[in-house]
């Protein structure tokens, strides 16, 4: 008899498939008359409107692409269960693990998360011996290596409390408190400047303190401290550096065949989610071609009105369940479970020379790339002299030049976003990935909760998406040929995102300026051209709604998403696309600057309110002032001319869009006009904003007459 699978896959609803795939097709026809309508009017557009209605047509066009692209999420999303009861009994088969928790600064993420992080993994159900937690800390700091030394010594308690009592997410109290206590004493006591220059230190943290717990054989995970040598201006990569840091150093110490990635802000919230992962990875039939396994990000700081959409609702509850029907979901940098195997691929028969080139001078190295997965013997927290040797070798800041490391093989350098450039190449070699969403959220970290957080960390990802586009791994080029039709199209949106900045521009101005001057750009009302362009205006507000409230929103979220696109689309995909073209033309270094972990009473209670938090550079805020400032100009002069020269037929499509515009943006002229709070719109942004761009067409002409 075969025995019972470990997980099962099903297609969403019938029916509502039936439904997407038939609201595609209506709307797609819509879409083609009205390129149709574009082309054949404009022979018939006056000269002076011309470059006004070629914008227009070239925004719609980009929209409808991008449209277009999406349509692939939508096709044949799947949802998965798991059954890992059905994993093998004893637990010593279980494969080994080993955990990557990557931190960067200890300002903006505070040692108190990230050993939360830490001590959460160390915490997962899994046999000890199988879990080896690593944890990288880019800033080298005295701090975090101290707190982890604490953590250790509170998980000698904590392990065995959680596995006598089946503790899933809370901490006996006094100790926790006990152990925050320690490592605030020394918070305030120890300089957390991240010093320039750091050596590489690998120290295998075992807890010397409590003698008592130790004699009762407490056993543990090993747990690895890495700040891996940097010497700026030494590029060091970032992330994907660290993660290759963290695969070498691991490689020589345990050597484990699957990999947890983990941000330092996102813990376990289910100790059994590596179970979970292994009832894909142990099922004989796709382990041989599944390169891992994707939890979705999920948050436990999302306030009630998610004015920012930090939860990402699209990428987790559509495209993901949508992708994974096709290929896989895209590598999302944190809570996913990797084989290792797919990172170093399977040199069991080539020659020594060869595996040189790839990964380096180590012979450690080169030796555990054939060896079945051991966990070295570590006498009592000391590593013998070779072995830290070796490791302080592996973790220097030069291993990698002339080696393939993050130019071919493992984590990619090429762009900020290593998550998504290194999971397209491994798609398009052909590997699998799955998407794994149980109903009990496996991992949580802390979402941006400022608008000036969500569109740093913005710019940066769209930025890094552009860096893919414009390389020779152009996922609509490069994809094509090396994955099926419908995974490039999802790849491609990706790639193609940040340029929704040049539609979302031209139609906030363009129409409007055009309408302050009375050009009409939209068919008159009167005509039947006027249905098409409307019912694809209300139709997209329409199933996004739907789609809203499909996945358990509300219509204030639906506004939310709504508003915070066109926010991004003007700023961040804006810059992003900005800084991606400078740094093609090598005008520009490369910044990961770590997202902020922490906030302020103040913005933590704007936050909790639902209200927007202003505080953020004149270069994001001055051109959504500006153009909300122009939309209503153009509202006021458009319905002063159809009062008084009766221009309504001609003019009324683009009172509509300038009236869309303002009502989205009420939460902006709110922060402008009336706002008193420390979150308002400065008022030195607005004066400026009267003199950007959209205004100075208004003006020039104006002025000169
Ligand atoms: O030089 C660096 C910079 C960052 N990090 C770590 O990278 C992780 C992600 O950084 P974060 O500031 O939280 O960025 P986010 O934008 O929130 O991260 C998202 O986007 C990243 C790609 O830009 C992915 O790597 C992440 O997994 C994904 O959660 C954190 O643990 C950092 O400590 C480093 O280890 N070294
Ligand atoms: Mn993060």
């Amino acid at each position: 008899m075969e025995p019972l699978p470990l997980h099962l896959c099903k297609p969403y609803n019938r029916l509502s498939s039936i439904l997407n795939r038939l609201y595609s097709l209506i709307h797609v026809t819509a879409l083609t008359s009205l390129i149709y309508y574009r082309v054949s009017s404009l022979a018939s557009t006056p000269l002076a409107s011309l470059p006004a209605q070629l914008l227009v047509f070239a925004s719609e066009l980009l929209l409808s692409l991008l449209w277009l692209l999406t349509q692939a999420y939508m096709w044949n999303p799947v949802s998965r269960t798991v059954f890992p009861e059905r994993l093998p009994e004893n637990e010593q088969n279980l494969p080994a693990i080993d955990v990557f928790i990557c931190t960067a600064d200890p300002k903006k993420e505070p040692p108190v998360e990230v050993m939360n992080t830490v001590l959460s993994a160390m915490a997962l159900d899994y046999p000890s011996k199988k879990l080896h937690v690593y944890l990288s800390d880019d800033a080298g700091s005295a701090l975090t290596l101290l707190a982890l030394r604490q953590a250790c010594a509170f998980a000698s308690s904590w392990l065995p409390f959680c596995r006598r009592f089946g503790i899933k997410t809370r901490c006996p109290k006094r100790k926790y408190e006990l152990f925050k206590e320690h490592i605030r004493i020394a918070e305030e006591d120890k300089s957390s400047a991240t010093d320039k220059i750091n050596p590489s230190i690998v120290e295998v943290i075992i807890d010397k303190s409590d003698d008592e717990v130790r004699a009762n054989q407490v056993e543990m995970p090993l747990l690895v401290y890495v700040s891996r040598e940097k010497r700026p201006p030494h590029p060091h990569h970032f992330k994907a550096g660290a993660l290759n840091c963290l695969l070498r150093v691991s490689s020589i110490l345990s050597n484990s065949p699957y990999i947890l990635v983990l941000d330092c802000d996102m813990f376990c919230n289910d100790p059994t989610s590596a179970k979970q992962a292994m009832c894909f990875h142990l099922d004989p039939k796709l382990s041989p071609s599944l390169a891992f396994v994707q939890f979705p990000q999920k948050f436990h700081n999302i306030s009630s009105n998610d004015i920012y959409d930090s939860q990402l609702r699209t990428t987790f509850q559509v495209r993901w369940p949508g992708v994974d029907g096709i290929q896989g979901p895209m590598l999302s940098g944190t809570c996913f479970y990797m084989k290792r195997e797919v990172l170093f691929g399977n040199f069991s028969q080539k020659e020594l020379h060869h595996l040189k080139e790839s990964f380096g001078p180590s012979n450690e190295l080169i030796i555990s790339l054939q060896r079945s997965n051991q966990r070295k013997t570590i006498d009592n927290g000391n590593l013998s002299s070779t072995l830290q040797q070796e490791a302080q070798f592996l973790a220097s800041y030069n291993y990698e030049k002339n080696t393939l490391w993050g130019k071919q093989a493992r984590y990619l350098y090429k762009s900020l976003i290593e998550d998504y450039f290194t999971g397209f190449i491994l798609h398009c070699k052909g590997w699998k990935s799955v998407f794994c969403n149980p109903s009990r959220s496996a991992f949580l970290g802390s979402a941006t909760s400022s608008l000036n957080d969500t569109l740093v960390q913005g710019t940066r990802w769209n930025c890094g998406l552009l860096e893919v586009t414009f390389s020779k791994f152009s996922p609509p080029l490069y994809g094509l040929s090396r994955m099926p039709l419908l995974q490039t199209m999802c790849y491609s949106y990706y790639a193609l995102q940040p340029f929704y900045s040049l539609p979302l521009w031209c139609l906030a101005s363009v129409p409007q300026l055009c309408l302050i001057n009375g050009i009409s750009l939209y068919p008159k009302v009167s005509s039947p051209w006027f249905v098409i362009f409307s019912s694809i205006f209300l139709c997209s507000l329409l199933k996004h709604l739907v789609d809203v409230l499909v996945t358990g929103g509300s219509v204030q979220m639906w506004c939310n998403e709504q508003r915070i696109w066109m926010i991004k689309s003007l700023t961040c995909y804006t810059y992003g696309t900005i800084d991606a073209i400078l740094k093609c033309f090598g005008m520009k270094q490369p910044c990961f600057s770590p997202t902020n972990k922490v906030s302020d009473d103040e913005q933590a209670k704007l936050h909790q309110l639902g209200k927007f938090n202003f505080q953020t550079p004149t270069k994001f805020l001055a051109p959504l002032v500006s153009l909300v400032m122009l939309s209503m100009i153009a509202f006021t002069g458009g319905i002063t001319r159809m009062v008084i020269s009766g221009g309504a037929n001609e003019l009324l499509g683009q009172v509509i869009l300038s009236f869309y515009i303002l009502l989205e943006s009420y939460p902006i002229i709110e922060g402008m006009a009336w706002r008193k709070d420390k979150g308002q719109v400065p008022a030195s942004v607005a004066l400026l904003s009267l003199f950007s761009p959209p205004f100075s067409c208004f003006w020039v002409p104006w002025l000169s007459g």
